[in-house]
């Protein structure tokens, strides 16, 4: 099985810089590339697009991402993407791609402080992919994979939880 990952930064990426003594988005993959690499069946095509906290995101930048998934010859897309606006991009995508499976994910801890959340969040979308599944735009956060509009981040706990 073949899957494009486009990253797109969040905080899933972050990691602390002892200079600045901030945490930031790096423009690398190292962090996808530490899970990718005990999954041995499936070819991966990563490819960092954007590398920002999804706050600061504008509206070039959610273009770029439709951009890179319309031009994509891969039908099956996983888009890392900070947490705070990731339904707003998914929104933004939504009716624009036809005949893709795209699942958007992120984490809302680093990958570079826990690994668990950042890992089962990637890895539910990984296995949703491997089903025999309808094409659309869905999101893998917090144990479900499902429609992108069913599933809302709870920002006052920090959670993805699915709606009523
Ligand atoms: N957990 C996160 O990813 C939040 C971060 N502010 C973002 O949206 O990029």
């Amino acid at each position: 099985m073949k899957i494009t990952v486009l990253n797109t930064g969040g905080t899933f990426n972050k990691r602390y810089n002892p200079i600045k003594g901030q945490l930031e988005v790096p423009n690398d993959n190292i962090a996808l590339d530490k899970i990718v690499k005990s999954c041995f069946n499936v070819k991966f095509d990563i490819k960092n697009i954007v590398s920002k906290d999804s706050l600061e995101f504008t509206q070039e930048d959610r273009e770029t991402i439709l951009k890179e998934i319309q031009n994509s010859t891969s039908d099956k897309i996983i888009i890392i993407h900070g947490t705070d606006t990731v339904d707003l991009t998914a929104q933004f995508i939504d009716g624009k791609v036809e005949s893709k499976k795209i699942v958007f994910t992120g984490a809302m801890v680093p990958m570079s402080i826990d690994e668990v959340e950042a890992t089962m969040n990637f890895s539910q979308a990984i296995g949703f992919l491997n089903a025999p599944i309808e094409n659309g735009i869905y999101l893998s956060m917090h144990g479900v994979v499902i429609d992108h509009s069913k599933l809302k981040k709870d920002k006052s706990i920090g959670q993805f939880l699915l709606k009523d």
